[in-house]
């Protein structure tokens, strides 16, 4: 085990985060912007921490003023905001505007932008030219992109380049043509398959991993390999973070969501009350009022 995996594993232990909470990634007094160094240093105390997705800078701030330390401007946007049916259709031009405004909306949480389906699948170079383009056009501090094994050269050229990455590995959506939307790592076979590619993203020079969509078990054992911290979606309570899509937490995407998010608010129902209101307040001529009205 490396010195890094001792730690890590030592650190999380019952007696959990450390007594200095103001160091903390989340509930922490730090307000400049938050690095990968600050992730390793919170991962390595043993501190859990929340990743959300976002879109726009709105969004953004409320959550950056809420203290979520991590953001990720994800290919989810094409489901979400873009009305796709999948993330396979979403652009650079998309994520690369998109991502500058997440980060026009923040002030202290790291922004990793998601590279899209085929713009990096032809290889590093290539990988290399779009991460660039959104680390210098849109200012992210991170990039992510899918692939254990399959994606490891792509992974060192980038870190090599300077460009902190992070990996992604079990379910991958954007493969969903080949693979479809199923829990990945079940039997043997498949373990040792998820195992070989959290190792290889690591060895690559991630600085982190997300899981998605992986048993409970197969993610704890992935996370007390690794050093780098383990995000999860869908794969239990035992990885370092957790990730979810925002508007399934907040209750806003519409139609089907997966099992695994959990929603804190209804904003959809809140939304559409206020549409309706609106709505009914113009027709029965009650809006505007007399304090919305200049003369
Ligand atoms: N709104 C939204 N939330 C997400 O979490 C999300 C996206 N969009 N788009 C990109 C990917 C796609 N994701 C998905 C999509 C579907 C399932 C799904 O159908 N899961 C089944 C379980 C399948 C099984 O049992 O094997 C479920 O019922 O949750 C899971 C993750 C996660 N990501
Ligand atoms: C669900 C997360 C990990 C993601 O990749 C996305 O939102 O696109
Ligand atoms: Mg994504």
């Amino acid at each position: 085990m490396s010195l890094q995996a001792a730690q890590k594993q030592s650190s999380t232990s019952p007696a959990g985060p450390s007594a200095d909470s103001s160091k903390a990634l989340y509930g922490g007094k730090s307000t400049r912007r938050i690095t990968v160094h600050d992730i390793a240093a919170a991962t390595e105390r043993g501190e859990k921490w929340p990743m959300l997705t976002a879109y726009d800078a709105m969004t953004a701030s409320v959550f950056d003023e809420a203290g979520i330390p991590v953001m990720l401007v994800g290919d989810s946007m094409g489901n979400v905001h873009l009305g796709y049916e999948t993330t396979v259709p979403v652009t650079m031009d998309e994520i690369a505007m998109l991502s500058a405004a997440v980060v026009r909306g923040t002030k202290r949480a790291l922004i990793v932008a998601d590279l899209p389906f085929g713009s990096y699948q032809e290889g590093p170079v290539q990988a290399l030219r779009n991460a660039t383009r959104l680390i210098k056009e849109s200012g992210v501090g991170a990039v992510k992109l899918e692939g254990g094994e399959r994606s490891h050269e792509q992974i060192r050229l980038l870190v090599e380049a300077g460009i902190p990455v992070m990996g992604h590995i079990g379910l991958t959506p954007q493969s969903v043509n080949a693979m479809g939307y199923r829990v990945q790592g079940r039997g043997e076979e498949a373990a040792q398959q998820l195992l070989r590619d959290a190792k290889a993203v690591q060895d690559a020079g991630a600085f982190a991993v997300v899981l998605e969509l992986v048993p409970a078990e197969l993610a704890a054992e992935v996370t007390r390999t690794l050093h780098i911290p383990t995000i999860g979606i869908g794969a239990g309570s035992g990885t370092d973070a957790q990730v979810l899509v925002y508007t399934d937490m907040v209750g806003l995407t519409g139609g089907k969501v997966p099992r695994f998010t959990k929603q804190y608010a209804n904003l959809r129902q809140v939304l559409g009350d206020a549409a309706k209101e609106f709505a009914d307040e113009v027709v029965g001529g009650t809006f505007p009022a007399a304090e919305h009205t200049f003369h």
